[in-house]
């Protein structure tokens, strides 16, 4: 018998995602799979995808269905998490997917989600300096936002070595749908977006907050797409390099250093670009840097499953850390293609 885990919000994008990289998982058993309105109903019906799980029924989201474990994922709408985490026993360890408690600065918190903060705990991106032993340490761990993970990876050791400024960068970043939670509406997912490109949240992004919080840049313009495509994420980050004559490859020297014994960040080689389709049903990040040939300015590009490194492989990860156990287990680094 492994460790005992529960995942609450088992109906939706991040909850099945999650199933499945459990149902691999050599130390972790998982005890408990939890609904709100699809309480009751077969996994199998909601995720077919999920054979291993045979006729498990999803139980109701309580308190006292997910203290069976001795550590919980909770992936349920922002504002979900936060009362039942104040219920479950301190012995039981927390991994939140959701957004309750990323952001220390609580005016942040009511400006881009609206409704009162209810605290922060350990940021949960194992890659960031000192982090992975922070994450280690707690019992309570806030899973990163999708995009920021994304734009995180790639911009924060550019800002602690001072290559670029941090009061000027700007993202234009794409999604596929799952981002977006299986209860969006059903347009959205729909034949109206596999035919359509459009910006969303527009200057008002929630991960914008995040992005400054873990990276230290003091502004941030941030425009997301949705893209016609279930599932990925690929961002364009740029910024002003802090001297002129700063090339690709001092930028890539940077993130090489950085990066160089995580396994699920991969700098790529010159001339490669990142491709959301190679991270998918992974825990990766891809990433390339360019120099702009007419501004100067530095142009990052990084993809990664939402699903994945942006929610469940990343949720996995730091459980791994929380229970002691090999942060890889479970995950892969590989992608599945075509
Ligand atoms: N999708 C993604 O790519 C990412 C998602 N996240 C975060 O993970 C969390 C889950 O997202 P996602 O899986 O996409 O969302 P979905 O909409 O796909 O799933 C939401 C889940 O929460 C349950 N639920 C809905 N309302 C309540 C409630 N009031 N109380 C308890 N449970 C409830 C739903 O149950 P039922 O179906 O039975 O009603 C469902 O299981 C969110 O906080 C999201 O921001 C983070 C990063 C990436
Ligand atoms: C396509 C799409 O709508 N994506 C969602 C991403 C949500 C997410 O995963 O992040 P949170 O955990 O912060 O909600 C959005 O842009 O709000």
């Amino acid at each position: 018998m492994g460790v005992r885990v529960a995942v609450a919000g088992a109906s939706g994008y991040a909850g099945g995602e999650l199933l499945r990289l459990l149902a691999a998982h050599p130390g972790l058993d998982v005890v408990a799979a939890t609904a709100h309105g699809q309480a009751g109903v077969p996994l199998g019906q909601v995720h077919p995808q999920l054979v291993s799980y045979g006729d498990l029924i999803l139980g109701n989201t309580t308190v006292d269905e997910l203290a069976k474990a001795e550590l919980v994922f909770l992936a349920l709408p922002h504002g979900a998490s936060a009362g039942l985490a104040a219920q479950l026993p301190s012995s039981v360890k927390i991994v939140d997917l959701g957004a309750d408690f990323r952001l220390r600065d609580a005016a942040a918190w009511q400006r881009y989600y609206g409704g009162s903060h209810a605290g922060s705990w350990t940021y949960g991106l194992p890659e960031l300096p000192g982090q992975r032993a922070e994450i280690a340490a707690a019992d309570r761990v806030a899973n990163t936002g999708c995009y920021a993970v994304a734009v995180i990876l790639a911009l924060a050791p550019l800002i602690a070595a001072g290559l670029i400024e941090p009061t000027d960068v700007v993202v234009v970043a794409s999604s596929g749908t799952s981002g977006a939670g299986r209860s969006a509406k059903a347009n959205l997912l729909g034949s109206e977006v596999m035919s359509d490109l459009s910006a969303y949240k527009v200057g008002a992004h929630q991960h914008v907050p995040e992005i400054l919080q873990a990276t230290g840049a003091e502004t941030l313009s941030m425009t997301p797409v949705l893209a016609p495509m279930p599932r990925g994420i690929l961002a364009a980050v740029t910024a002003r390099p802090t001297t002129a004559g700063v090339t690709a490859e001092d930028v890539l020297a940077v993130l090489s250093r950085a990066y160089a014994d995580e396994p699920f960040v991969h700098v790529l080689l010159a001339g490669r670009q990142p491709h959301t389709a190679a991270t998918f049903g992974s825990n990766s990040a891809h990433l390339q840097a360019a120099v702009d040939l007419s501004s100067g300015r530095v142009i990052l590009t990084s993809a990664i499953d939402n699903l994945g490194k942006g929610a469940a492989g990343q949720a996995v990860q730091n459980a791994n850390l929380m229970l002691g156990m090999d942060e890889t287990a479970g995950l892969s680094a590989n992608g599945v293609a075509p």
